[in-house]
């Protein structure tokens, strides 16, 4: 895969405090790529050295587009950043505008593209009105809107679901995926493990400035998310924790969550239960990103 961006070894140190260590991933064309990590990870800090915002103290990011000469080719990037905040006092429609003119963008396409996302994000109407009278999720939008409006080959989403209604989370989500479709390479940063799970390709996890895992989102899971067996059910006395390859159940008497250990065979499982409960509903999935993110954070696992 072609990359758009690389981080290459970055650092950076504020007050003495290294909060950003040796990090490096790519983002490839056409892909979302996952940044996590607990608070204070160091999320924002690699994001706004790639927006040229804050300079690192060692290390090179390079961006792989076309025509600029650039050095942050911020008229193909679009960011939303973390802290949120639009002129207040000034039209949805003007701020749009002006910001699209700074990334010298057809003003008569942005116009038609305004009017277009502001029916498909509920916004019809309010291009007149400022911005100190939208709502904060409105407001959310309308900076949305400012970071995808001129096609940005890049997108640089920095916890874009923060604040929002899950209504809205819908609507930024199924944006995101069409933007991906239509050929949008996309950096996002969020603690929603349950959307980067349905939204990325790959992820890096960060934690204390450090990376702690990073790669394809299915080759994560499998490497690190154990298989979990749900099952509704009559239990004739089987002693599920007696086997040697589960490591915990939960539930009550109807419905047990089995936890299995590390390379568990589902099979075994599968032929030496069979016998003993009567099953009415059973599934098998791996457990989700959450558990793995909270186990990280926990110190569960540890930085390679
Ligand atoms: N301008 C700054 N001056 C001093 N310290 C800073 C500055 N910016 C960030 N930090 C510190 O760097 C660390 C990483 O912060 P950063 O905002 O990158 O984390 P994050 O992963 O984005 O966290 P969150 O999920 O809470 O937004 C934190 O300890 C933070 O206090």
């Amino acid at each position: 895969m072609e990359p758009i961006l690389s981080v290459e070894g970055i650092s950076k140190k504020f007050g003495g405090t290294k909060v950003v260590d040796d990090i490096s991933f790519q983002v490839d064309k056409g892909e979302i790529m996952g940044i996590l990590g607990p608070n204070g990870a160091g999320k924002s800090t690699t994001i706004r050295s790639i927006m040229g915002i804050i300079y690192p103290d060692s290390g090179s990011i390079k961006f792989n587009i076309k025509n600029t000469s650039k050095i942050v080719p911020i008229e193909k990037i679009g960011y939303l950043p973390e802290e949120r905040g639009l002129y207040k006092n000034v039209k949805v429609m003007d701020v749009l505008m002006y910001l699209v003119d700074l990334k010298n963008y057809p003003k008569t396409r942005a116009k038609k593209r305004m009017y277009e996302y502001l029916e498909k994000f509920d916004l019809k109407g309010k291009e007149k009105a400022k911005i100190e009278e939208l709502s904060k999720g409105m407001a959310q939008k309308v900076q949305f809107m400012a970071s995808i409006l001129h096609e940005p080959e890049l997108l640089i989403l920095d916890e874009p679901f923060s604040g929002l209604d899950p209504v809205s989370q819908d609507v930024f989500r199924e944006e995101i995926i069409e933007l991906a479709k239509a050929g949008t390479s996309i950096l996002l940063s969020s603690h929603q493990m349950n959307l980067v799970e349905a939204l990325c390709n790959r992820i890096f996890l960060i934690n204390k400035g450090k990376k702690v895992i990073y790669g394809g989102l299915n080759e994560i899971k499998e490497s690190y998310a154990n298989f979990k067996c749900t099952i509704n059910g009559v239990f004739n006395g089987l002693d599920l924790l007696a086997l040697p390859y589960v490591d915990k159940v939960e539930g009550d008497e109807s419905k047990k969550i089995i936890y299995f250990k590390p390379n568990a065979s589902i099979n075994t499982f599968i032929n030496e239960i069979s016998q003993n409960i009567e099953v009415n509903e059973l599934h098998i999935d791996r457990i989700s990103l959450h558990d793995i993110f909270v186990g990280i954070a926990k110190g569960g696992i540890s930085n390679e």
